[in-house]
């Protein structure tokens, strides 16, 4: 079933279009890997999925973008809220210069949630982000103290206590050492169980793990999009095949 649909998405900055007509279906608790050369777009349909790009001058979108049976560029729709159902972590790990409790209690503390509730959901977060653990006997510490890999899983976690339905994530791994990759490829995998994940990358290995379905993206196109084991092994269009084979990107 698919939880967002994008229906003839263009995307212009200024003159320069950098998303022409797309059409996908993004399946719910699945993994879905956004693929391509440097500057092919795959950034900015990414941030097209949550109105990311809104904050933007100069950039015109049209076409609709379908999650929960609405289309979020309807101009009733509150690009807040789109924000907090479809959350994003970003390449480099951004957590405030809080405490760790502070960094994930903010924004639903924000949104109006008391002291008791808090609580929960800071281990609860923290547990969903495989970093409970590691953090529980120094919830006060500040959160720069963490390695990156850990300040990931915490942004992670601060996505996750906004109670999304949809984690974006644009290289969120490509600042981390291979171990801390691992570690966030395991989460995502239960991650998807409860959330459905939409990731930007250009370690094509990792979305060959990871990913259920992979779109192949080139010069704000896209190319093909498919079962990752068909884009990897049996891709259909010969730049697909020329990208994930090494000889261009
Ligand atoms: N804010 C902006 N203003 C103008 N042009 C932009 C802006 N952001 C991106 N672009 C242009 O749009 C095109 C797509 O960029 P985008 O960042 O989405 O590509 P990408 O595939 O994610 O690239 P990379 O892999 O290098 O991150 C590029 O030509 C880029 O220069």
């Amino acid at each position: 079933m698919s939880i967002i649909t994008t229906t003839n998405i263009n995307l212009y900055y200024g003159d320069k279009q950098a998303i022409k007509d797309i059409n996908m279906d993004i399946e719910k608790n699945e993994i879905t890997a956004l693929i391509g050369p440097s500057g092919c777009g795959k950034s900015t349909f990414l941030r097209i999925l949550n109105r990311m790009n809104d904050t933007i001058t100069n950039c015109k979108i049209t076409g609709e973008v379908i999650f929960d049976n609405i289309n979020i560029y309807d101009s009733k729709i509150d690009p807040m809220l789109i924000r907090k159902k479809i959350g994003m972590v970003f390449q480099k790990p951004n957590p405030f210069p809080l405490s760790i409790y502070d960094n994930i209690a903010y924004a639903p503390k924000y949104h109006g949630k008391k002291k008791g509730e808090l609580d929960e959901i800071v281990e609860n977060s923290l547990m969903a982000a495989a970093l409970w653990d590691e953090v529980k006997d120094r919830l006060n510490k500040s959160a720069l103290s963490l390695s990156g890999g850990q300040q990931q899983r915490l942004c992670i976690a601060r996505t996750i206590a906004l109670n999304p339905e949809v984690i974006l994530m644009d290289e969120a791994t490509s600042a981390l050492d291979p171990i801390s990759t691992y570690k966030i490829e395991d989460l995502l995998n239960e991650l998807k169980k409860t959330y459905t994940v939409v990731i930007v990358t250009h370690n094509m290995q990792q979305a060959s793990r990871i990913a259920d379905k992979t779109a192949f993206f080139l010069y704000g196109d896209l190319i093909e999009y498919d079962l990752t084991s068909n884009i990897f092994t049996n891709p259909k269009n010969k730049e697909t095949a020329d990208y994930v084979s090494g000889y261009f990107g």
